[in-house]
Protein backbone atom coordinates (compact mmCIF):
# COMPACT_ATOMS: atom_id res chain seq x y z
CA UNK A 1 0.00 0.00 0.00
CA UNK A 2 1.44 3.51 -0.58
CA UNK A 3 2.02 5.60 2.23
CA UNK A 4 3.01 9.37 2.92
CA UNK A 5 2.68 11.86 5.60
CA UNK A 6 1.56 15.08 5.18
CA UNK A 7 3.88 17.43 5.12
CA UNK A 8 4.25 21.22 4.15
CA UNK A 9 5.29 20.61 0.66
CA UNK A 10 1.92 21.14 -1.89
CA UNK A 11 3.04 18.15 -3.98
CA UNK A 12 2.74 15.51 -1.62
CA UNK A 13 -0.44 14.68 -2.29
CA UNK A 14 -0.43 15.16 -6.07
CA UNK A 15 2.46 12.41 -5.35
CA UNK A 16 -0.15 10.48 -4.14
CA UNK A 17 -2.90 10.91 -6.23
CA UNK A 18 -5.22 12.61 -3.30
CA UNK A 19 -7.33 14.36 -4.93
CA UNK A 20 -10.67 15.29 -4.45
CA UNK A 21 -13.63 13.97 -6.05
CA UNK A 22 -15.50 16.13 -8.84
CA UNK A 23 -18.73 16.05 -10.55
CA UNK A 24 -19.20 16.44 -14.17
CA UNK A 25 -22.37 18.06 -15.10
CA UNK A 26 -23.63 21.27 -17.15
CA UNK A 27 -21.61 24.65 -16.12
CA UNK A 28 -21.71 28.26 -16.87
CA UNK A 29 -20.11 27.52 -19.78
CA UNK A 30 -20.78 23.84 -21.30
CA UNK A 31 -19.76 20.96 -18.91
CA UNK A 32 -18.21 21.74 -15.95
CA UNK A 33 -16.47 20.45 -13.06
CA UNK A 34 -18.44 20.62 -9.70
CA UNK A 35 -17.34 20.23 -6.20
CA UNK A 36 -18.54 16.74 -4.50
CA UNK A 37 -18.35 18.06 -0.89
CA UNK A 38 -17.00 20.93 0.96
CA UNK A 39 -13.33 21.49 -0.03
CA UNK A 40 -10.94 23.69 2.05
CA UNK A 41 -8.85 26.31 0.80
CA UNK A 42 -5.60 25.10 -0.62
CA UNK A 43 -6.60 21.53 -1.41
CA UNK A 44 -5.22 19.53 -4.15
CA UNK A 45 -8.18 18.71 -6.45
CA UNK A 46 -6.34 16.96 -9.32
CA UNK A 47 -3.42 17.13 -12.15
CA UNK A 48 -4.30 17.97 -15.57
CA UNK A 49 -3.45 15.31 -18.15
CA UNK A 50 -3.66 15.39 -21.52
CA UNK A 51 -1.25 14.42 -24.41
CA UNK A 52 1.90 16.16 -24.44
CA UNK A 53 2.75 18.25 -27.44
CA UNK A 54 5.16 20.20 -28.88
CA UNK A 55 4.45 24.10 -29.57
CA UNK A 56 4.55 23.40 -33.37
CA UNK A 57 1.84 20.42 -32.99
CA UNK A 58 0.05 22.80 -30.39
CA UNK A 59 -0.33 25.35 -33.19
CA UNK A 60 -2.26 22.87 -35.63
CA UNK A 61 -4.30 21.61 -33.03
CA UNK A 62 -5.29 25.24 -31.97
CA UNK A 63 -6.98 25.27 -35.83
CA UNK A 64 -9.50 22.63 -34.76
CA UNK A 65 -9.84 23.79 -31.39
CA UNK A 66 -10.89 27.68 -32.89
CA UNK A 67 -13.53 25.34 -35.62
CA UNK A 68 -15.19 24.11 -32.57
CA UNK A 69 -14.91 26.42 -29.94
CA UNK A 70 -13.44 23.78 -27.37
CA UNK A 71 -10.28 24.32 -26.13
CA UNK A 72 -7.64 22.01 -23.70
CA UNK A 73 -4.91 23.19 -24.44
CA UNK A 74 -2.60 24.05 -21.35
CA UNK A 75 0.91 25.77 -21.39
CA UNK A 76 2.90 26.28 -18.51
CA UNK A 77 4.84 29.36 -19.17
CA UNK A 78 8.46 28.78 -17.73
CA UNK A 79 10.16 31.82 -15.47
CA UNK A 80 13.25 31.29 -17.65
CA UNK A 81 13.05 31.37 -21.52
CA UNK A 82 15.73 29.07 -22.47
CA UNK A 83 13.07 26.25 -20.90
CA UNK A 84 10.89 24.61 -23.12
CA UNK A 85 8.08 22.91 -21.31
CA UNK A 86 5.62 20.82 -22.68
CA UNK A 87 1.81 21.74 -24.09
CA UNK A 88 -0.81 19.72 -22.62
CA UNK A 89 -3.48 18.97 -24.60
CA UNK A 90 -6.62 17.05 -23.07
CA UNK A 91 -9.11 17.10 -26.00
CA UNK A 92 -8.50 13.15 -26.46
CA UNK A 93 -7.35 12.11 -23.21
CA UNK A 94 -8.24 13.61 -19.66
CA UNK A 95 -9.73 13.83 -16.45
CA UNK A 96 -12.33 15.54 -14.44
CA UNK A 97 -10.05 18.75 -14.37
CA UNK A 98 -10.38 19.46 -18.03
CA UNK A 99 -13.63 21.05 -17.07
CA UNK A 100 -12.55 23.99 -15.28
CA UNK A 101 -14.17 26.56 -16.70
CA UNK A 102 -12.49 30.17 -16.67
CA UNK A 103 -13.71 32.68 -14.13
CA UNK A 104 -11.21 36.04 -13.93
CA UNK A 105 -11.08 38.70 -11.75
CA UNK A 106 -10.38 36.97 -8.30
CA UNK A 107 -13.73 35.12 -9.16
CA UNK A 108 -11.84 31.76 -9.62
CA UNK A 109 -11.44 29.46 -6.70
CA UNK A 110 -8.92 27.12 -8.24
CA UNK A 111 -5.11 27.80 -9.04
CA UNK A 112 -2.58 26.02 -11.24
CA UNK A 113 0.58 25.21 -9.46
CA UNK A 114 3.77 23.56 -11.72
CA UNK A 115 5.39 21.31 -9.51
CA UNK A 116 8.09 18.75 -10.03
CA UNK A 117 6.63 15.28 -8.70
CA UNK A 118 8.74 12.48 -9.21
CA UNK A 119 11.25 13.88 -11.38
CA UNK A 120 8.43 15.48 -13.61
CA UNK A 121 7.03 18.90 -14.27
CA UNK A 122 2.96 18.10 -13.42
CA UNK A 123 0.44 21.03 -13.61
CA UNK A 124 -1.62 20.19 -10.22
CA UNK A 125 -4.61 22.27 -9.21
CA UNK A 126 -5.69 23.63 -6.23
CA UNK A 127 -8.37 25.83 -4.14
CA UNK A 128 -7.55 28.91 -3.48
CA UNK A 129 -10.43 29.45 -1.39
CA UNK A 130 -12.67 27.52 0.57
CA UNK A 131 -15.75 26.01 -1.65
CA UNK A 132 -18.54 24.62 -0.97
CA UNK A 133 -20.48 21.51 -2.18
CA UNK A 134 -21.92 21.73 -5.21
CA UNK A 135 -20.63 24.66 -5.92
CA UNK A 136 -18.60 24.48 -9.46
CA UNK A 137 -14.61 25.63 -9.92
CA UNK A 138 -13.04 27.64 -11.73
CA UNK A 139 -9.70 28.48 -13.10
CA UNK A 140 -8.14 31.94 -14.31
CA UNK A 141 -7.28 30.87 -17.81
CA UNK A 142 -5.16 33.92 -18.68
CA UNK A 143 -5.11 36.87 -20.78
CA UNK A 144 -3.14 34.57 -23.94
CA UNK A 145 -6.36 31.86 -24.27
CA UNK A 146 -8.80 34.94 -25.16
CA UNK A 147 -6.40 36.65 -27.35
CA UNK A 148 -8.39 35.87 -31.07
CA UNK A 149 -4.81 37.19 -32.97
CA UNK A 150 -2.79 34.29 -31.22
CA UNK A 151 -3.04 30.89 -30.79
CA UNK A 152 -4.99 30.23 -27.82
CA UNK A 153 -3.54 27.94 -24.81
CA UNK A 154 -5.00 27.74 -20.85
CA UNK A 155 -2.06 29.50 -19.54
CA UNK A 156 -0.10 28.97 -16.28
CA UNK A 157 0.31 32.36 -15.01
CA UNK A 158 -1.12 34.99 -12.43
CA UNK A 159 -2.53 37.54 -15.33
CA UNK A 160 -6.24 38.27 -14.92
CA UNK A 161 -8.73 38.85 -17.64
CA UNK A 162 -12.11 39.67 -17.41
CA UNK A 163 -14.82 37.59 -19.76
C1 LIG B 1 -11.08 23.43 -20.84
S1 LIG B 1 -12.66 23.51 -21.64
C2 LIG B 1 -13.78 23.56 -20.25
C3 LIG B 1 -14.90 22.51 -20.36
C4 LIG B 1 -15.96 22.83 -21.38
N1 LIG B 1 -16.96 23.75 -20.80
C5 LIG B 1 -16.66 21.59 -21.92
O1 LIG B 1 -17.90 21.57 -22.02
O2 LIG B 1 -15.98 20.60 -22.25
C6 LIG B 1 -12.60 25.14 -22.24
C7 LIG B 1 -13.80 25.56 -23.08
O3 LIG B 1 -14.94 25.82 -22.23
C8 LIG B 1 -15.63 27.00 -22.66
N2 LIG B 1 -15.50 28.04 -21.62
C9 LIG B 1 -14.92 27.89 -20.41
N3 LIG B 1 -15.01 29.02 -19.67
C10 LIG B 1 -15.66 29.94 -20.43
C11 LIG B 1 -16.06 31.31 -20.23
N4 LIG B 1 -15.80 31.96 -19.10
N5 LIG B 1 -16.72 31.93 -21.24
C12 LIG B 1 -17.00 31.27 -22.39
N6 LIG B 1 -16.65 29.98 -22.64
C13 LIG B 1 -15.99 29.31 -21.68
C14 LIG B 1 -14.97 27.40 -23.98
O4 LIG B 1 -15.67 26.74 -25.03
C15 LIG B 1 -13.55 26.83 -23.85
O5 LIG B 1 -12.93 26.56 -25.10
Amino acid sequence: MLRYTTGPCSNTRMQCLDSKPLEIKRGEHGLGAFARGDINSGRFIGTYVGQILTTGSADHTAEITKHNSLNYLFEVTPDNDDVQLPIFDAAYIGNATRFLNHKAGNHDNVEAQTLLVNGEHQIGFFTKKKVKAREELFLDYGTKYWNDDATQYLCHNTEHHDK
